[in-house]
């Protein structure tokens, strides 16, 4: 089988040195010998040798070339990317890529155009990196009704929130770390605003649910606002602060949401640290089960890449054709379900609200919260330094539609005991 690799960066170069150096194995998987005939990208890369790998900057050349079987879509990015993908399609040729960007925003036209060319478009790379989440979604879990999914879907966010906790570095240091790293997108607001794990999210959720890909319904806040504080707050709490991405069916829709999340300290979530991702997934029938690896890097990613590649192999070699639907159900059995607004999630709160040091301010703002049926799980008030006079009022409160919670803080921000915004945090308690 033959591939052409359109951009030569950290993924594709990663994926011509693994199926170099473990080529006997995966073409014993395969059934049959894989070689990269061609490549396409701006320039070379030092650290990957092209030796008998045509090269060329036209990457037109690659979806066009009539001796490629299987295009891998490395660059990035959605126009460009979208282009070479419908092309390569139309040339009756299969794709590979590790861009959810395309797949999360473009995805149902690809698929509709790959249905009608019988060809396949794989993508386990463009989601929690090397982890085999698609597979384990769209065929491990195929007994299941799953119920919801959680994880932490951003490698190089994951990277900074660590490093920040467990080293006091700065944010832009590590961020910088991350981009030498090969981690970070092209744009690394991508990384930090939650877009990255939004788009991953919209695509498990299709797996998981089998409904349309609905990126511009998700609800994105990202980390670049978390203050040192909360997280030294939530840690007293015995909480540890995870950028989750969070879905979850419900009869009349879904929940589809990346923010800040406290997880309690002994879960496992909590425990996954660095660049590694973790996807936790309830189902009916098995109950939860979680996946752990590598989200993002060069090798770990062309890991991904390539099962792709052995399982197109593998169909063509047994004449099957398309093995698995894109989205793990027949497309005539997809379910349209709307994404549900935010004011309906339910969800506990960490709350700091910066209060003047009388007394009598926590009875108030614990009777705006009583009014709207919210229970206090903790409170803790902490002397600070930083706020002359006021004191920080950190508060966990029990489960509570959203609509209910921000109603709350609309009334204690009014307070004129209260200074400035209170800040809010999601929490959630998983049983694994
Ligand atoms: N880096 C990771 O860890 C990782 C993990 C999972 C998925 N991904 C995804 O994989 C894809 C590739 O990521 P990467 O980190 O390898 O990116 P990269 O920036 O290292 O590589 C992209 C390559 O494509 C080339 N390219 C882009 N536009 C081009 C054009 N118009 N003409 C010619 N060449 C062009 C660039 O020169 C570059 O060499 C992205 O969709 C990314 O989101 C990356
Ligand atoms: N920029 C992405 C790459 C893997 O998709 C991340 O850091 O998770
Ligand atoms: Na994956």
């Amino acid at each position: 089988m033959k591939l052409g690799i359109c951009g030569l960066g950290t993924v594709a170069s990663g994926a011509i040195n693994v199926l170099k150096r473990n080529a006997e194995s995966i073409s014993g998987r395969a059934g049959c010998p894989i070689e990269v005939i061609q490549v396409g990208s701006r320039r070379l890369k030092d650290n990957c040798d092209l030796t008998g790998i045509d090269f060329t900057t036209d990457l037109f050349e690659v979806v066009s070339n009539p001796d490629v079987d299987v295009v891998i879509e490395l660059i990035g990015g959605y126009e460009l990317a979208k282009e070479l993908v419908l092309k390569a399609i139309d040339n009756g040729k299969h794709v590979v890529t590790a861009n959810k960007a395309l797949i999360a925003v473009h995805g149902n036209e690809i698929f509709a155009a790959a249905a009608e060319k019988n060809v396949t478009v794989a993508y386990e790379a463009a989601v929690a990196g090397g982890i085999p989440i698609i597979k384990a979604l769209r065929e491990g879990m195929a007994a299941n009704k799953i119920n919801w999914l959680a994880g932490i879907i951003n490698g190089t966010g994951n990277f900074i929130l660590t490093e920040m906790k467990d080293k006091g570095r700065e944010f832009a240091d590590v961020l910088k770390e991350a981009q030498a790293l090969g981690y970070a997108e092209a744009d690394p607001t991508f990384d930090v605003e939650g877009i990255d794990a939004a788009h991953k999210l919209t695509i498990m959720a299709s797996a998981a649910f089998g409904v349309p890909l609905k990126f511009d319904a998700a609800y994105t806040e990202g980390i670049s606002e978390l203050s040192t504080e909360d997280v030294v707050y939530a840690e007293e709490l015995g909480y540890r602060i995870k950028h989750l991405g969070i879905t979850r069916l419900h009869e009349n829709g879904i929940e589809l949401r990346v923010h800040p999340t406290l997880v309690p300290e002994q879960q496992l979530l909590a425990k996954v640290d660095g660049v590694m991702n973790s996807v936790l997934v309830d189902g009916d029938a098995v109950g939860q089960t979680l996946y752990y690896g590598a989200g993002a890097g060069s090798e770990a990613t062309a890991s991904a890449v390539i099962a792709d590649v052995v399982d197109i192999a593998r169909a063509i070699t047994v004449g099957a054709g398309v093995l698995v639907p894109y989205l793990g159900f027949s497309s005539d059995k997809m379910t349209d379900l709307p994404v549900l607004p935010m004011d309906e999630v339910v969800s506990a709160y960490y709350l700091r609200i910066l209060a003047n040091d009388n007394p009598g301010v926590l009875a108030k703002v614990a009777s705006i919260l009583s009014d709207k049926g919210i229970n206090i799980e903790s409170v803790m008030q902490k002397e600070s330094e930083l706020n002359e006079g006021m004191i920080p009022m950190i508060m966990l409160t029990h489960e509570v539609k959203e609509a209910h919670i921000n109603a709350a803080i609309a009334e204690i921000e009014a307070l004129t005991e209260i200074e400035g915004k209170v800040v809010r945090i999601r929490a959630e308690h998983f049983s694994a």
